[in-house]
């Protein structure tokens, strides 16, 4: 068994098809992109896939059925559509909370992780202080955070600059050397196509997988 599996999955909305039965397989380790037109979808799937949404059909993780009213079967670092950060507390404070949720995290893993994203120099400053980019940067830490088995990242690449997405595709990639696999959306093709092991392009709801 697969350690993603989308079986027959639809969502209906009012009279809308978001999701237009989608079967899916992922294997463990992954970088899987999503590639689509604004509204095609890519959101509701990244949500179905994490259990947020109700669905039709069958959704599987790590060999367990996910249902949106018992807890997720594994841990996963998400980052979708804005961060949700405290603009009164500074990056390493927001990522400090998040990290108690966590067994395995420790503040020079805050540090390091902040420091990898460019941050360095903002680390104790206030968020509220913080460009759009560099709050995104700090969305991508608390989804690397703890580096979990699954790492959700809608439109990382948002408001971000080519050098800081040049470092986002080494973090990706040094990330996935341990087995982390990764769901990744983005209107930057160029972007998707450097980090993907298997690339999926999204319309009406429907999937289909691009052979590069
Ligand atoms: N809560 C909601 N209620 C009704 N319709 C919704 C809701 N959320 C999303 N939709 C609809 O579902 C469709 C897919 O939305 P989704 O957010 O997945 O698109 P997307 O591919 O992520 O777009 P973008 O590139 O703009 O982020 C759109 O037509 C949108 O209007």
């Amino acid at each position: 068994m697969k350690f993603i599996e989308l079986e027959a999955v639809n969502k209906r909305l009012n009279d809308q098809l978001l999701i237009d039965n989608v079967n899916l397989k992922i294997d463990q380790g992954e970088i899987v992109t999503f590639e689509g037109i604004n509204g095609s979808g890519k959101t509701i799937i990244l949500k179905a896939i994490l259990g947020l949404i109700k669905i039709d059909g069958k959704i599987s993780i790590d060999q367990q059925i996910i249902n949106p009213k018992i807890k997720y079967p594994i841990s996963v670092g998400i980052l979708i559509e804005r961060p949700s950060l405290f603009e009164n507390m500074t990056a390493f404070q927001n990522l400090k909370l998040l990290a108690r949720l966590q067994d395995n995290v420790n503040n020079n893993d805050i540090t390091q992780l902040l420091t990898l994203l460019g941050l360095k120099e903002n680390i104790h400053q206030k968020v509220k202080k913080f460009s759009l980019g560099m709050k995104q940067k700090v969305g991508i830490a608390q989804a690397l955070l703890g580096r979990n088995q699954l790492i959700v990242l809608d439109e990382p690449t948002n408001a971000l600059d080519k050098e800081s997405i040049e470092s986002l595709v080494k973090i990706i990639k040094d990330f996935n050397t341990n087995k982390t696999t990764f769901l990744v959306t983005s209107h930057d093709a160029q972007f998707l196509q450097k980090i993907s092991t298997k690339h999926f392009r999204i319309e009406n709801g429907g999937i289909h997988e691009k052979i590069s």
